[in-house]
């Protein structure tokens, strides 16, 4: 299968340990050239280290990952060549200006020499950075130094756009504008886009497809129409009340609840709206 026509990735029986932990279970999971496609799932579901194995940042995992056809394991360059990754750590440096900090990327990502002051260009502009590129890092406002982050991924011209967690802790007007900013991009390149998020709100309106993640296995997949729509037709099927209608964290609590996997602690079970953790916005200014 050529790169043009492979899944942008695929994970067959992925499984991944941290010691006698396993961290990914088993996981498959197919993700389509052009979709954004999400990974939903609370605290320790498995998101980060199956993004981080599709990335080559991990030792080699059991089973099998595909990046546009070609396996991390074997071809690392080649795949980091095709992808671009947010971390959920900050990756900007705020003693630099944003100019600064995308040319360091573009140099790290091998951009060609002759291609680079155009490119960090280009990249700044697509997050709307353009005007403030010259000034330091350490003055921009959280949503700024995740557009910038954003750039920095950019600037190699990924096929693959990784993010982690790309809004935490911004609020609704910037986390827009990452969205939007994101979503302009693709539309002008076709880039794939893999997220992870514990925003419900999020996955249902930015992500063309979900996998929801519990305890490092995937436990349903689909659109977010199709993930409601499916447990719309289980209430019918098993007689329970059809309305209010289902939204995604009903959803998660049908496939994560009770009964599955361990459904030990209180804290794990409903928790999921309790996740969402912050990324220290406020810090990562100074
Ligand atoms: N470097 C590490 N060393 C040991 N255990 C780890 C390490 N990284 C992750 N884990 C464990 O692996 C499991 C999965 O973690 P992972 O970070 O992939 O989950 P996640 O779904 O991304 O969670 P979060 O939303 O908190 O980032 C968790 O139990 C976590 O404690």
């Amino acid at each position: 299968m050529t790169t043009e026509t492979a899944p942008a990735v695929r994970c067959t029986a992925l499984s991944y340990s941290f010691g006698n932990s396993k961290a990914v279970d088993g996981l498959d999971l197919l993700v389509r050239p052009g979709e954004v496609f999400g990974l939903l799932g609370p605290n320790g579901a498995g998101k980060t280290t199956t993004m981080r194995a599709i990335t080559t940042l991990l030792p080699v995992p059991t089973g099998v990952i595909e990046v546009f056809g070609q396996d991390p394991a074997r071809q690392q360059m080649a795949v980091r060549r095709l992808i671009g990754y947010v971390p959920q750590q900050l990756s900007a440096d705020a003693g630099l200006t944003g100019l600064e900090n995308v040319q360091l990327f573009a140099r790290v990502y091998d951009v060609p020499r002759r291609e680079r002051a155009a490119r960090v260009s280009q990249a700044l502009d697509a997050v709307g950075l353009g005007d403030v590129a010259r000034r330091l890092a350490a003055t921009y406002s959280g949503g700024m130094v995740r557009r910038l982050e954003l750039a920095q991924a950019l600037v190699s011209a990924p096929r693959l756009l990784i993010l982690d967690e790309p809004t935490i802790g911004l609020d609704p007007i910037a986390r827009d504008s990452v969205w939007d900013r994101i979503n302009e991009i693709r539309s002008g390149t076709g880039m794939t886009v893999l997220v992870t998020t514990h925003s419900m709100d999020e996955a249902d309106r930015r992500c063309d497809r979900l996998a929801l993640m519990h305890l490092g296995r995937l436990r349903a997949l689909g659109t977010p129409a199709d993930l409601k729509g499916e447990l719309v037709a289980h209430r019918r099927e098993s007689g329970e009340p059809a309305s209010p209608p289902p939204s995604l964290e009903d959803v998660f609590r049908h496939h994560s609840g009770s009964g599955l996997d361990d459904p030990g602690s209180e804290e794990e079970k409903g928790a999921f709206n309790d996740v969402r953790r912050t990324r220290r916005t406020a810090t990562r200014r100074g």
